[in-house]
């Protein structure tokens, strides 16, 4: 509202019209795209692009990373899925099912196995057949769990012994509100989150939340959920997100 307070003043305009689109302006330079640096972008220099997508519980974490999959497999890209999920059985035949959709391979614990063994083992596996990406989907964990928060720092210091890990992405649902906010510092915290996957967007919700998220930690939303289904997953566009936040 200061920025464009100051634009109306020194512009002189007055027109409501106008207005409005000096406040599509501003909030569209508030927002910075991320896609084209991201994964896609990613060198495969000898070894898989390493993504790990975290989040808290329900937002759309294993239907992004089977998405996420099926655009970098469209790419001609080979794509390994780890599901370090190891809490719940179903989270890894959920992963399974994603992976036998898009064409890629799946690498599993089994029940109750370390989270950090289960994703070091997918990138072990991911160097040896040469894959150009690992994508490591992770349990759902209350950013208020410290346990669990730690957990997931360890499964990311512990796949770092043997690759960098080239993206964290935070998977938020649009309905969150202000608490999303406070996932982002959390897991920003623990385990330096790269980009925002901003999900359930095809619903009522417009996820204002991204602006706070954007200029407090710099962590740009990269991609967008617009569904439950595989080609539901599109790069964040900052011009046609305020649009739909101002109409
Ligand atoms: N409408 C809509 N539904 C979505 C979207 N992304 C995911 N979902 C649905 O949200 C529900 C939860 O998705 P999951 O991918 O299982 O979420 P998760 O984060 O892996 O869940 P946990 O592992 O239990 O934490 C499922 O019913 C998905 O189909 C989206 O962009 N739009």
């Amino acid at each position: 509202m200061e920025k464009l307070r100051a634009r109306i003043a020194t512009s002189g305009v007055r027109d409501a019209d106008q207005v409005r689109r000096m406040l599509s302006e501003v909030l569209v330079e508030a927002l910075q795209p991320g896609w084209e640096r991201s994964v896609r972008a990613l060198p495969h220099s000898g070894r898989p692009a390493v993504v790990l997508v975290v989040g808290v519980n329900g937002t759309g974490k294993t239907t992004t990373t089977g998405k996420l999959a099926r655009v970098l497999v469209a790419d001609g890209r080979q794509v390994l899925l780890g599901a370090a999920d190891t809490f719940r059985a179903a989270a890894a035949d959920q992963l399974a099912t994603w992976a036998e959709r898009v064409g890629s391979v799946v690498v599993r614990g089994r029940e109750g196995a370390d989270p950090a063994s289960v994703a070091y083992d997918a990138v072990r596996q991911g160097i040896e057949r040469e894959a150009d990406a690992v994508l490591v989907d992770t349990a759902g964990r209350l950013h208020t769990k410290t346990g669990l928060m730690d957990e997931l720092g360890k499964v990311k210091r512990v796949v770092e012994k043997q690759a960098e890990v080239d993206e964290v992405l935070l998977v938020l649902d649009a309905t969150t509100g202000q608490n999303g906010l406070v996932q982002a510092r959390v897991f920003s915290e623990v385990v330096d989150v790269t980009g925002i996957v901003l999900t359930k967007l095809d619903g009522t919700a417009k996820g204002g939340i991204v602006f706070q998220v954007q200029r407090e930690l710099g962590v740009p939303v990269k991609l967008v959920g617009l569904g439950e289904g595989p080609d539901d997953l599109a790069p964040f566009e900052p011009g046609a997100f305020v649009r739909a936040l101002l109409d």
